[in-house]
């Protein structure tokens, strides 16, 4: 819950001085990106700012403390000002932000931009004491936040030194306006009228003078001085004479011995045990200091100009000024020393009624009583966990010792799931074996459901590494003996059982297990796992050739994202790279490209790694279409990916399909060969990624000029998937084992495969995985069409297999002048001298191919994604290089040179 005082321009302005000149200046700087009021503590920077803001209709007021330092919480409270400022223009966003479903705040703001795309009111956000931030992530979201903001927005930030925000250049392009203390400090007239309206007595204006001169214009000392010349201790001169260049110790001096000794004690005590809170209202007041007028209190001192300051308009939220602050609390701890923590434990203890438990984890840090923390965290842990508050909560339990964690085994399971959730997997084990053999040595064995909760996270852990017989084994140990209300470790423990069913091709087993816990999850608003098994419901009738279905499934995953605002996270691309996957199978191309390029956009921020799906997407995109110079591009991007982390075999498998086929289409023996030497035998065949791991092998056997081995290799995978009902893998089994039929020269078998595989299509709709296979299997469909040996539905399929070869064929001349085909060529003893003295970019190649493929220029422009004045540059070039004139010469003489390299 946010603190509402953070969100609150000051109010209640009237006492204090209106300062024209600075208004005046502040109101020409309405349209700059930027305002910056900077100079150092207690000048006045946040009376002008809120002075200036208080007929500002469209307002964000952000306050920020140290704690704001955390990007998750400084996205949320940031948000959520917009949100009031724009009168709830925002509400996806702001969602998103609640629930903390962002990795970096440029994800967030870009959301937000996107969201108020139609929003043009000129709006003002203000961040008050910007220079308590240190966070380097916070600062860089800023500076996207102000390259990217509508133009109706301005951003003020209020800092005591210069904020991070590429200011040198905002400068340079007139986009920032600063007012620094050369403005801010009380000119003599200012000064004239803000004693005037102070003190009692009126003082000569050569007085003011002087007095504004001996501090330099510095509001809180001219504060100081109304004060204590109002107490009726001091003459403003004396008092501006001891002011006059102060340090921070002299003030505090000052503070002292001028202004506090003057504060009748009650009021003292009040105002030293309040000084723990960053911001307070009565009741929180009234439990720190045992008093019940706690509200008249704070409007009293308010009234009397202590450095109280009213934060809304009710008078509801106070605070006091930081540099009073810290000067409290330093004599606080020099009186009192022991008090702090007291008041600290009290104060987590009323915020915690208040329901602000981040506020009270704060305080309870502060009060520095493990066993007050370690009850705070039993109550309020998971719903801070699952609120995204991870930070904190780290740093929560590392204050706790470890002999109060070993006698709370759910605050050690929180650790661990902190630890699984930011993938630290390996430390999981770590710290669940660690305080397991700690407790027992203590003599505090686990209990029963203590321990199923365990077990039902090292599930979790299992099945992520690949080990599902373990796995298995954990989730059951967990389900046998979890309590009924714990109902997360009981989603995880069930997922996990319906994953290890999904591997081990139990597939009519799995398929109502993750329906069950989609059910569950959505019961027990754990909407991650609710998603997470919705994927693995759409995985599993993919499995078993139910494309159609599982298309289905992924359309309520996207309204579940949509719903529950969950677009931001990595499960979301998963779903995008599943949904690029149908749409690939059944050969709507542009359709799978934009799902997969939105799913590599989900992860924009995230670790590169991860795009490794995504990216082997693109890869198959560009084979299928015939397109093998971008195909070479996007694997060249997923090798690389694969050099620098250890991968699941599923993404290894589909990387190593792609390498293959490129191999198979570009005749490069020598690297498959080397593939071959190093491949991995799968243990089984019982799941999609072992069953393509096996057609890998197969497929590298029959390059490798050894059909035998593949034909064996892919008959047993085939047994298995019939068994098992792997639709789809038989089916894509059928395929490459009719290729293989061909190439040993057997059309009967071939002819087999090939009606079989037809017939499954009808379930699966494939159509990439044939055109993959090329011209052969083009000859016998096309033979199978002749002889009328298909069924209605079937031979609608082959048509439309061969209108799609056709094609694919016809782009895929275009790919002949390959980097590698243009070297061999230029080295050809035949090479006609003119192409060997001028060779031709790879660019101008390119061209040249696809001009032989018969594109238009307009085509080429758009194959290459450059301008069509461009692609006529290029074609002019390779003219002259070629020393011909016209198209016609041109594709003759792409084809004699084809023909010269044997194609
Ligand atoms: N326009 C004004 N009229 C009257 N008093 C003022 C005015 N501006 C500042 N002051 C006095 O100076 C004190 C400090 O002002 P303010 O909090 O605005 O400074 P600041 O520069 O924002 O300080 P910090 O950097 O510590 O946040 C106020 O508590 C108030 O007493």
């Amino acid at each position: 819950m946010l603190i509402p005082s953070k969100l609150n321009r000051p109010s209640r302005l009237h006492h204090t001085l209106l300062r024209p000149r600075l208004l005046a200046l502040l109101d020409q700087a309405g349209h700059y990106p930027l305002i910056l009021l900077h100079c150092p503590a207690g000048y006045g920077k946040t009376t002008l700012a809120a002075q200036w803001t208080a007929d500002h209709e469209h307002l964000g007021w952000y306050s920020l403390d140290e704690s704001d330092n955390d990007p998750q919480r400084f996205g949320h409270y940031l948000i959520a000002a917009l949100a009031q400022a724009t009168g709830g223009s925002c509400p996806k966003t702001l969602a998103m932000a609640e629930k903390r479903q962002f990795s970096k705040l440029n994800t967030l703001f870009g959301q937000l931009f996107e969201e108020l795309a139609g929003w043009h009111t000129p709006t003002l956000l203000v961040l008050d004491d910007y220079h308590l931030l240190r966070e380097e992530q916070i600062h860089e979201g800023l500076r996207f936040f102000l390259r990217h903001m509508p133009e109706s927005f301005s951003l003020l930030v209020v800092s005591r030194t210069q904020p991070p925000l590429g200011i040198a250049n905002l400068r340079v392009r007139e986009q920032l306006f600063e007012i620094d203390s050369r403005q801010l400090a009380f000119n003599h007239q200012e000064t004239g009228q803000f004693f005037q309206q102070r003190l009692t007595l009126p003082l000569a204006e050569a007085d003011t003078a002087q007095l504004c001169d001996d501090v330099e214009g510095w509001a809180t000392a001219l504060q100081l001085i109304a004060l204590s010349s109002r107490q009726g201790h001091l003459e403003p001169r004396q008092s501006a004479r001891r002011l006059a260049g102060l340090n921070q110790a002299h003030l505090r001096d000052y503070l002292e011995e001028e202004v506090l000794d003057k504060v009748e004690p009650a009021t003292l005590d009040f105002l030293l045990r309040c000084s723990v809170l960053r911001s307070l209202n009565a009741e929180l007041a009234n439990r720190l200091t045992a008093r019940e007028d706690g509200q008249s209190v704070l409007e009293n001192l308010e009234r009397q100009g202590l450095f109280t300051q009213r934060l809304d308009a009710e008078g509801v939220w106070f605070r006091f000024h930081p540099l009073f602050t810290q000067f409290l609390v330093h004599q606080r701890e020099r009186e009192q020393p022991g008090l702090g923590p007291q008041l600290h434990g009290l104060a987590a203890r009323a915020w915690l009624e208040q329901g602000f438990p981040v506020e009270a984890l704060y305080h309870c840090l502060a009060a520095n009583d493990p066993a007050q923390l370690q009850q705070l965290l039993l109550a309020q842990g998971w719903s801070l966990f699952h609120g995204g508050e991870l930070r904190l909560l780290e740093q929560s339990l590392g204050q706790l010792p470890e002999a109060c964690l070993l006698r709370s085994p759910d605050l050690v399971l929180l650790r661990a799931w902190l630890a699984q959730s930011r993938h630290r997997y390996p430390e999981v084990e770590l710290q669940l074996g660690r305080a397991e053999r700690a407790m027992a040595t203590e003599g505090l064995p686990l209990a029963p459901g203590d321990r199923a909760e365990f077990q039902a996270l090292r599930a979790q852990v299992a099945i992520n590494a690949g080990q599902p017989h373990q796995a298995l084994a954990l989730a059951e140990e967990a389900l046998a003996r979890l309590p009924a209300d714990r109902s997360h470790s009981r989603v995880v423990a069930t997922t996990v059982t319906g994953e290890v069913y999904h591997c081990l091709g139990q597939l009519t087993r799995a398929l109502p297990v993750m329906q069950q816990c989609e059910a569950m999850a959505r019961r027990y608003g754990i909407y991650h796992q609710a998603l997470w098994a919705l994927l693995q419901q759409s995985e599993i009738l993919l499995a078993q050739g139910y494309l159609q279905a599982a298309f289905e499934i992924q359309d309520r995953a996207f309204e579940l994202v949509q719903e529950q605002h969950l677009g931001q996270i990595p499960l979301h691309e998963f779903l995008l790279y599943l949904r690029s996957r149908v749409l690939w199978s059944w050969h709507r191309l542009d359709e799978a490209e934009s799902a997969a390029r939105r799913g590599l956009e989900v992860l924009e921020d995230l670790s590169p790694q991860r795009q490794l799906k995504c990216k082997t997407m693109l890869v198959k995109i560009s084979l299928v279409r015939g397109d093998l110079d971008n195909a070479r591009v996007h694997l060249q991007h997923c090798e690389q990916l694969l050099q620098e982390d250890h991968f699941h075999m599923d993404w290894v498998a589909s990387v190593d399909q792609t390498r293959l086929l490129l191999w198979q289409l570009t005749g490069d023996e020598a690297a498959l060969r080397r593939w071959l030497a190093g491949a991995r035998t799968p243990e089984g065949d019982a799941n999609h990624f072992q069953q393509a791991q096996w057609r890998n092998l197969a497929r590298a056997q029959m390059l490798a000029g050894d059909p035998d081995t593949a034909l064996a290799i892919l008959g047993q995978r085939s047994d298995s998937a019939r068994r098992l009902q792997l639709v789809s893998d038989l089916n894509r089994n059928l395929i490459l084992q009719a290729h293989l039929h061909l190439r040993r020269g057997e059309p009967c078998p071939a002819r087999q495969c090939l009606l079989e595989a037809l017939t499954l299509a009808n379930r699966t709709g494939f159509v990439s995985h044939f055109i993959l296979e090329g011209e052969a299997l083009g000859q016998l469909l096309r033979q199978l069409v002749q002889e009328h040996a298909l069924d209605e539905l079937s031979l609608h399929r082959a048509q439309r297999l061969l209108k799609e070869l056709n094609q694919h064929q016809h782009r895929h001349r275009s790919a002949h002048f390959d980097e590698a085909l243009v070297e061999k060529l230029l080295t050809h003893p035949q090479v006609p001298e003119l192409v060997r003295t001028s060779p031709l970019t790879q660019r101008e190649w390119q061209v040249l191919g696809l001009i032989y493929a018969g594109y238009s220029n307009e085509q080429i422009a758009a194959e290459l994604d450059v301008a069509a004045t461009t692609i006529k540059t290029h074609i002019r070039n390779l003219y002259q290089k070629l020393g011909i004139n016209h198209r016609q010469e041109a594709i003759a003489q792409a084809k004699s040179l084809l023909t010269l390299m044997g194609y």
